[in-house]
């Protein structure tokens, strides 16, 4: 559990690389960044975020540097975290102070300190820390050595892919298989954070009203499709107008493509298979008129999509939740079919590394396998409850096939009524029309023809 501040009012950058190595340390344990992220203050949540987001963009470069500078790592889990940071930190201050500075919005994320303040700061982190005491010389050892050494450590460093793409190895090995053209494209793209998009909702809102509410307040930003608006730069939702007026919701452009894909008339009956939070929830509803149930195995998650549908004024009669295995129709179907199913499945979440860049490092290569066959399952249960006619939308935000075109080829292989029809299929999250690029997800839409 982090702890908190020195100054709770003035956070040092002490206080930043401390919580942002106990987060670090949750992570490599296990846990997910925004778990983990949540039990920082307040006060330091910003600053942490930034640091550890970018650690673990970094982390196999700093894993390498500290294997090849500490033959021996002290048994302190939090302070092998604290060299990660440092290592980090430190190498990107280096850099920058070698190369001339970099103000393009991809890289306006990176946290860039001066090299002699990241040193100080760092083993400073010590002085507060008892049982790190003992490796306070090591640290500041370690982090003067880098300063003088580094073309000769970083060269070596490199050799191995997962200190020069910032990636597991596994993960390098299944992207350049099945992208041997793209892999590299879209293992740097993964260290670019994606940017803020928002989806109007047509029932309150146009995007010519929100670009001069965002005009007004000053915000820089550009219409990217007829129902969506991307930030140049992202901001808290309460900094951005029409927010508690349900004018818009944060979006990515990929992710709002299923509601659009699905098809919809008003009065249909509609299953949103997987849908918490409910984000896709809200944009089918803000389309059309529908009878709409709501499903997920997550209880905390189900409550949220009351919330977030309340928010866009599309809660009421029509719309119902159950937290229910969508696997099971038994235990939730009524029996009378759906003329829509979006079948939004649990996946790797390969797609939206950017957004979670601890995702590759908490997943296994065998959770590929394992994701694959859960879906498989969920799909071939939900076809059972679409009426002759009707349509069932499955999406990934994975960029793995075995989620994607794989998943759809087999699904079509073992239903004879079902009718593939036009859907992007698999999409890259690399540069789209205009430079604004999207999550990688991938999309395949069924017709039942009996
Ligand atoms: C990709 S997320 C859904 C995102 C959501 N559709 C949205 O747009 O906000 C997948 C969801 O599936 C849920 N889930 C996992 N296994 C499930 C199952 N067997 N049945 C129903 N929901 C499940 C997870 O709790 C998670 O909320």
């Amino acid at each position: 559990m982090p702890l908190p501040p020195a100054h709770p009012s003035r956070p040092t950058l002490s206080d930043t690389i401390l919580a942002s190595a106990q987060n670090v340390q949750a992570v490599l344990a296990g846990r997910s960044l925004s778990d983990s992220l949540s039990t920082t203050p307040a006060a330091l949540r910003a600053s942490v975020q930034a640091v550890a987001f970018h650690t673990l963009r970094n982390l196999g470069l700093a894993r390498e540097i500290k294997l090849l500078m500490v033959k021996r790592t002290p048994p302190n889990q939090l302070f092998d975290a604290l060299l990660l940071v440092s290592l980090a930190l430190l190498e990107t201050a280096i850099d920058a102070a070698e190369t001339p500075p970099d103000t393009s919005p991809a890289r306006r994320h990176i946290p860039v300190y001066a090299v002699h303040t990241v040193v100080d700061q760092a083993v400073g982190v010590i002085d507060g820390q008892k049982k790190l005491q003992p490796y306070k010389a090591l640290l500041n050892g370690v982090l003067r050595s880098y300063i003088r050494e580094r073309p000769g450590i970083l060269t070596q460093a490199r050799k191995n892919p997962e200190a020069r793409y910032n990636h597991p190895a596994w993960w390098i090995h299944r992207l350049r298989k099945a992208y041997p053209d793209q892999w590299q494209a879209l293992l740097a793209a993964a260290n670019i954070p994606g940017p803020m998009t928002l989806r109007v909702n047509a029932r309150r809102a146009s995007v010519a009203d929100l670009m001069t509410a965002l005009q007004d307040a000053g915000i820089s930003a550009v219409s990217s499709s007829e129902h969506a608006i991307t930030l140049a730069s992202p901001l808290p939702v309460h900094d951005i107008p029409g927010f508690d007026e349900g004018w818009w919701s944060v979006q990515d452009m990929a992710a709002q493509q299923a509601a659009m894909l699905l098809p919809l008339t008003p009065g249909m009956r509609v299953l949103d298979a997987c849908a918490a939070p409910g984000g896709k929830t809200a944009h089918i509803l803000e389309r059309a008129d529908v009878e709409l149930l709501a499903l997920d195995t997550d209880p905390q998650r189900l409550q949220r999509i009351h919330q977030n549908l309340q928010r866009v004024g599309l809660d009421g009669d029509h719309v119902s939740t159950k937290c229910a295995d969508a696997a099971d129709p038994a235990s939730w179907w009524d029996e009378r079919p759906f003329d829509a199913v979006l079948a939004d499945v649990p996946c790797t979440a390969s797609g939206v590394v950017r957004r979670h860049p601890d995702i590759r490092w908490l997943r296994r290569e065998a959770d590929i396998r394992r994701t694959a066959q859960l879906q498989g399952q969920i799909i071939d249960a939900l076809w059972t409850t679409v009426g002759p006619g009707g349509h069932m939308l499955y999406a990934t935000c994975s960029i793995f096939p075995q989620e994607g075109e794989q998943q759809a080829e087999q699904f079509a292989q073992r239903h004879a009524d079902a009718r593939r029809l036009p859907a992007p299929g698999q999409l890259l999250p690399l540069d789209g029309a205009g430079g604004v690029t999207h999550d990688g997800f991938f999309y395949a839409l069924f017709a039942k023809t009996a």
